[in-house]
């Protein structure tokens, strides 16, 4: 019989211009998430590299076969845990641009599924700095979910969490379950949105969200807001690593039942709101 329950864990991190100490510290917390029982880790947003100047993220960008991504292959293969990295800076289609690759490993190292942001960060943060992602960043097109054992998972990629009609789109087109925002949000806009946005988004889609963060500050210009958070089909947080944290992981059990009575009792998927509002 299937267990009605499956673990899983979001991890927090404070990525840095070294790729051998991420990589160290991601397993550190792979395997403590296996210690724990999880059949799934969540990484954050460039958990593999965060430049300290611009042209530093293109640098490092290698292609889904390259020696950074194999690495963290057999991260997953020795620890037996299906990994969700957030945010690889995959080797673009020229030299100047890079994909910001969502990719989904399994607990035998093999690469099940990659999503390619969709939603660049071009944004002049108020208070805050100019982000312009798209000046070295392609854009992806294509929505993705995939099986896992934890559920079917939708993957995004942080911004991508301020366009409601993508994850409409995973939920009631693609079917997920468990829908995936690695990032690295601003202070400012991580303060005012972070939280709100995902619990809406579990909420409206009556899904589990999984957030992992970076947080805390990677260099002299640019710091994180952090709180990792794992959150169910009811908008209840259910997992939750503070801001002040920097490393750290959180779990939290996905329970099936509890998404079959959500969509149950409050049977929002048997409507058509364009009958309704066109
Ligand atoms: O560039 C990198 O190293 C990794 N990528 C990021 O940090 C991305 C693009 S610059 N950040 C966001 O999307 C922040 C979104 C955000 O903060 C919001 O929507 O408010």
């Amino acid at each position: 019989m299937a267990a009605s329950s499956v673990r899983v864990a979001a991890a927090q991190m404070t990525s840095i211009n070294d790729l051998a100490a991420n990589f160290a510290t991601c397993s550190r917390l792979v395997k403590e998430a296996a210690a724990a029982g999880a059949k799934l880790l969540c990484l954050p947003e460039s958990f593999a590299f965060i430049g300290a100047k611009d042209g530093d993220s293109i640098k490092i960008a290698e292609p889904l076969d390259g020696p950074i991504m194999q690495q963290y292959c057999s991260l997953a293969r020795e620890s037996g845990i299906w990994l969700s990295l957030g945010g690889f800076q995959e080797r673009g289609s020229d030299d100047a641009h890079l994909r910001n690759t969502h990719v989904i490993i399994d607990d035998s190292g093999n690469i099940r599924s990659t999503y390619r942001k969709i939603f660049l960060f071009d944004v002049d943060v108020p208070g805050g700095r100019v982000y312009k992602e798209s000046s070295f960043t392609e854009a992806g097109k294509d929505i993705v979910a995939v099986d896992s054992p934890v559920g079917r998972l939708g993957l995004s990629v942080c911004y991508d969490l301020r366009f409601p009609e993508l994850y409409q789109q995973l939920r009631f087109q693609h079917e997920a379950q468990i829908l995936l925002v690695p990032a690295a949000f601003t202070k400012i806009t991580g303060h005012a949105h972070w939280e709100i946005l995902l619990r809406a988004r579990a909420i409206e889609t009556q899904c589990f969200v999984i957030a992992a963060a970076q947080a805390g500050k990677h260099n002299d210009k640019r710091e994180s807001h952090g709180e990792t958070l794992i959150i169910d089909p009811w908008g209840t947080v259910v997992g939750r690593l503070p801001d002040r944290l920097s490393t750290g992981i959180t779990v939290a059990d996905i329970d099936f039942s509890l998404i079959d009575s959500v969509r149950a009792k409050i049977p929002i998927a048997q409507v058509n709101p364009v009958e309704f509002l066109f």
